[in-house]
């Protein structure tokens, strides 16, 4: 998969929020295979200073690349503020750029997000922009200069998976050329599994596996289901049909005399 101009070996992007212990948030990002890693400036960087200095290191000797994100911030002037701490602390360019519109929801503010991406995109950035299935604000984020979307499964935690499958299609038809990333609401790696089968081109999730009883081994799930459901897609899924038809066809009448008798 390439995103601006970067080729990654996995299709699986991990938040290393949530988790019960640095060491389990070590052993699952390996367990996932993940490539990308996101974190955000804000919640864990005073986290990280409570816990020790270790947390920058931890992420780094993952190996896996880092996308901050600017999680939490609620306007665009906030989201840009961050997005250039971020590229200071980080060294790197990429944002996934969030801008919460809505307290309970966590629903994106496309009005911000659009605004913040415009400016970041002239600043340079390459970002990433955490937004829902709407083709209208897709296109305007394009126009801004984005060249990877974020849509939305569900809200950020829930855990409901693909709650707008049919608008989340209709996207990804609308928009051939684009890489196109689930991001957030998804709860099991089935979930996953579909959103790639459905033509996506990656998947990026934090809590299912944070919150896992077994995070190390859902981080493994998520992997081999992200895997598995580009598999799907590129081998052409059937198309579902209607009626029944057999699967094994008869041709012609079977001979039953096995026994050698007349
Ligand atoms: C970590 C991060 O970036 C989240 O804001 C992201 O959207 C993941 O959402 P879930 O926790 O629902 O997977």
């Amino acid at each position: 998969m390439r995103l601006y101009d970067i080729d990654l070996p996995s299709r699986l992007l991990l938040g290393t929020a949530q988790y019960p212990s640095p060491q389990v948030l070590t052993a699952a990002i390996a367990a996932s295979g993940a490539a990308v890693i996101t974190v955000s400036l804000r919640r864990e960087a005073a986290r990280a200073a409570g816990a020790g200095s270790g947390f920058w290191s931890l992420l780094q000797a993952s190996g896996a690349r880092l996308l901050p994100n600017t999680a939490g911030c609620h306007t665009a002037r906030e989201a840009v503020t961050t997005a250039q701490m971020a590229r200071e602390v980080f060294g790197t360019s990429w944002i996934k750029l969030e801008v919460i519109g809505h307290a309970d929801t966590l629903q994106p503010d496309p009005f911000a997000l659009v605004e913040a991406a415009r400016i970041l995109c002239a600043e340079g950035f390459q970002v990433f922009p955490y937004t829902t299935e709407d083709l209208i604000v897709a296109e305007r984020l394009l126009d801004a200069g984005c060249r990877v979307l974020m849509p939305w499964g569900a809200p950020i935690g829930s855990g409901q998976g693909l709650r707008h499958a049919e608008a989340l299609v209709s996207l990804r038809r609308y928009l051939p050329q684009v890489p196109l990333i689930i991001d957030a609401g998804l709860g099991a790696p089935s979930q996953a599994a579909r959103a790639m089968e459905l033509g996506f081109d990656a998947v990026l999730l934090n809590t299912a596996v944070a919150k896992a009883g077994d995070p190390v081994a859902m981080a493994h799930a998520f992997g081999q289901a992200v895997a598995a459901g580009r598999i799907g897609y590129e081998a052409g899924l059937m198309p579902p049909r209607d009626m029944a038809v057999p699967s094994t066809p008869v041709l012609g009448l079977a001979d039953l005399n096995l026994g050698g008798r007349p």
